[in-house]
């Protein structure tokens, strides 16, 4: 497959150095690629892991992580860097207020983490960074000597990486996959036309309703190598991430972006209204006519849109966005997208526009405080990690965040799989299952099932 020039030019798969730190011993590990492949980052292991837990958590963290970096020895060729380092990388749980189950073990309300080594292809060029947390007793001889000592390890381990994809057929046959709704579809849809009638009866103007498929395979663990190897081959202009940790590993290819700052420029991204790719071309730009053209959809997309300026306000000055939406085309689905920038006042981080922003009405609804209630309310799934911001921070405050859709948590030999649509006054219970389902394709696809598999069971 055709690599970004960055990574081309390091002369190596930025997968190999994701697939080779279990033989490293790292349980910890991130692979991150922005739209286009323009940026790929792969951690391997934590020096350093912050948590938080409750609605304070962006807070706590930024706290936590301005700490970090005025501690912090920085040996860097800043000309020449993409990031000015420490970079952090981590998730958020979508709601802090609502309950972990034990799905979700190891991925708390905020994390962020410092990895031993961090490779970036990005322009000027490939980087690979080392983080060493150094105590007070720590003898400086032996610390370069250990570090020398590393450096030798990882770069025995990239000499002979493990197969990437490891050994696997194309299409898993469907036999050894067994594919279920954590919710009987009728059920789900029965909270729909529930969200509908409270909808219609003013109690908010906008929900997100997501629910969830469980994918067991019997033959074999899920890894996420192979995965990630499918889904950087049919998303290219998504964002792809994986982040493991605690045996399970979150995963997923998202078109969506919550908010990237670079030297002060803010960019983020109203994603809302959904419709099918056709078939042929003729079916295709029908489709495309009707979203368009859909009064439903331009509602449910105007809404973010006014949401996330608002957001900006208290963040930004010099705020745009595109007078109307475009379409966003992707595999399996097409959206309504409209871009919208801004320019971050002097001192504020993107640790403060995560929380302004999110949830975005796109992944949560409008008024917020109402859907929010309405989703834990009803929808009888612990969303964790899934429809929150995933990405990376640099000491600069630069950093890029995607919200985490079209993905899965992998564990041993189970994958669940996440996906939602909007629900608005005129909403229809089956096209809004039927749209869950043309978003569970990224990863059902990833994952070795094919398109006309199990067609009634999910
Ligand atoms: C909630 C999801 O997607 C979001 C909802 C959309 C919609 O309702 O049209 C479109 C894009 C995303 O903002 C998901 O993919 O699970």
């Amino acid at each position: 497959m055709e690599q970004s020039t960055a990574a081309a030019s390091a002369g190596f798969d930025p997968l190999l150095c994701f697939a080779i730190g279990p033989s490293l011993g790292f349980t910890e590990r991130f692979y991150w690629q922005e739209p286009g492949g323009q940026r790929i980052m792969v951690g391997l292991g934590s020096v350093a892991t912050l948590e938080a837990q409750g609605p304070e958590r962006f807070r706590q963290l930024a706290g936590a992580w301005q700490h970090l970096i005025a501690e912090a020895l920085v040996a860097a060729r800043p000309a020449l860097a993409a990031h000015k380092p420490p970079l952090l990388f981590g998730g958020f749980a979508f709601d802090p207020e609502q309950p972990r189950s034990a799905l979700w073990e190891g991925f708390p309300d905020g994390l962020l983490m410092l990895p031993a080594f961090l490779f970036t292809f990005a322009a000027p060029e490939p980087t690979l960074t080392l983080n060493v947390l150094v105590a007070a007793d720590r003898d400086p001889l032996q610390l370069g000597d250990d570090i020398v000592a590393q450096l030798e390890v990882l770069a025995q381990a990239l000499s002979s990486p493990p197969d990437v994809p490891p050994a696997m057929p194309a299409v898993t046959t469907p036999s050894s996959l067994h594919l279920e709704s954590l919710l009987p579809p009728a059920a789900w849809m029965e909270q729909v036309a529930q969200a509908v009638r409270q909808i219609r009866r003013g109690a908010y103007e906008k929900v997100v309703l997501a629910r969830a498929v469980r994918l067991l395979r019997q033959d074999r663990s899920f890894e996420p190598e192979p995965a990630l190897w499918r889904l950087r081959e049919g998303y290219q202009e998504a964002y792809l991430f994986a982040f493991s940790r605690a045996g399970s590993c979150f995963l997923g290819a998202t078109p969506e972006r919550l908010v990237q700052a670079q030297g002060g420029a803010l960019e983020t991204m109203a994603l809302a209204g959904s419709a099918p790719r056709g078939r042929t071309l003729h079916e295709d730009e029908q489709r495309a006519c009707e979203l368009l053209g859909s009064s439903k959809n331009q509602r449910e997309h105007q809404i973010v849109v006014e949401v996330l300026r608002q957001a900006l306000a208290s963040l930004c000055t010099e705020i745009h966005s595109d007078p109307e939406p475009h379409l966003r085309r992707l595999k399996n689905i097409q959206h309504l997208e409209t871009r919208i920038t801004g320019r971050l006042q002097p001192g504020r981080s993107i640790l403060e526009a995560l929380e302004e922003l999110h949830p975005t009405p796109a992944v949560g609804g409008f008024p917020r405080a109402a859907a929010l209630a309405a989703i834990r309310a009803g929808e009888q799934l612990d969303r964790g990690w899934y429809a929150a911001p995933i990405g990376w921070v640099d000491a600069a405050g630069n950093g890029s965040f995607a919200v985490a859709l079209r993905s899965a948590l992998l564990r041993g030999h189970e994958a669940t799989l996440f996906a939602g649509g909007g629900i608005v006054a005129d909403s229809d219970p089956a096209s809004e299952y039927a749209e869950t389902r043309w978003k569970f394709r990224a990863m059902l696809g990833a994952l070795g099932v094919e398109e006309d598999d199990d067609e009634n069971s999910f």
